[in-house]
């Protein structure tokens, strides 16, 4: 069984409210480096936004949030499976609620520790003990982290829904060559040209991802560095595919693209962890 006492005493908080409102749906963050917006449902990092820069994620109105629901944007947390493996689809850990344990802030940003625990609703999905963190650090870069202590193996994906100005501009390097495409049924694939330009639907498993993935467009540069991951997802439903979902408009698949940490050809273990860090770079 796991226990939850492992790391209550492991770093010490120091709560400051002074940057942090809570709200009826989660936290807003204002920061002299950022503003932010995080819902409780999942402990999910829907907005950030450079002060001077452009939003970092793309986000679904929040007007079509329903509790108990995935809502479409930011950076929602797959647990503790990745896809269509259980239901519900992705997981539960998205759509339900996480206990905000500390947050501390200082001038270089404000860091929160989010948790959640196996209780009779998520025993009821998935019958294992767990005790989850997910760690932000927000400055400026943008750092997620997962520790997982399960009593199964489990996957994991960090879904970023990252903005672009247009996707027709934006290129991504760092994918490695090998890749799992979700529509041709889950064929194992081999690329053969990069840097990849998204041009039409694309849902690929990629299993062989460097350290770092990058994002150019014209004017900006995302740089996405994952740690302790196996694979990198991208997905973008396109026309065709937004057009089958009630959250995106018209237009939306024009301006984003899902990269996405992940663990799913190489599950995490019981006591496991799974980080991302994002750093932005305009030129003007
Ligand atoms: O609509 P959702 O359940 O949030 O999933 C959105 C997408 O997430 C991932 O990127 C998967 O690879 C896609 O197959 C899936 O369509």
């Amino acid at each position: 069984m796991v226990g939850t006492y492992w790391y209550k005493n492991s770093w010490r908080a120091s709560i400051n409210t002074h940057y942090l409102t809570t709200t009826a749906l989660g936290f807003e963050l204002h920061h002299p480096l950022f503003d932010a917006t995080i819902l409780k449902q999942g402990a999910q990092l829907i907005h950030f936004q450079p002060k001077e820069g452009e939003p970092l994620f793309w986000c679904a109105d929040l007007s079509t949030f329903e509790k108990g629901k995935a809502f479409r944007g930011g950076i929602p947390l797959c647990w503790p499976w990745f896809g269509k493996a259980g239901i519900p689809s992705h997981g539960f850990a998205r759509i339900v609620e996480w206990t905000l344990l500390s947050h501390v802030a200082n001038e270089e940003g404000i860091k929160l520790v989010f948790e959640l625990s196996d209780s009779m609703t998520t025993r009821a999905i998935w019958p294992y003990a767990f005790n989850a963190h997910l760690t932000m650090v927000l400055g400026k870069e943008v750092a997620l982290s997962l520790h997982v202590k399960a009593d199964k193996e489990s996957t994991a994906a960090l879904h970023s829904y990252f903005t672009c100005k247009q996707i027709d501009d934006v290129n991504v390097t760092g994918l490695g060559l090998t890749y799992i495409d979700a529509l041709l049924g889950g064929k194992p694939c081999e690329e053969v040209k990069t840097p990849l330009h998204v041009n039409r639907a694309i849902d690929r498993i990629y299993t062989r991802p460097d350290a770092k993935t990058i994002l150019q467009e014209k004017e900006r540069t995302i740089t996405i560095t994952h740690e302790n991951h196996s694979d990198v997802v991208v997905w973008n439903p396109w026309l065709e595919g937004s057009e089958k979902l009630s959250d995106m408009n018209e237009n939306d698949y024009t301006k984003m693209l899902c990269i996405e940490s992940a663990r799913i050809t190489k599950p995490l273990k019981c006591d496991d962890r799974l980080h991302v860090t994002i750093h932005v770079e305009c030129r003007s």
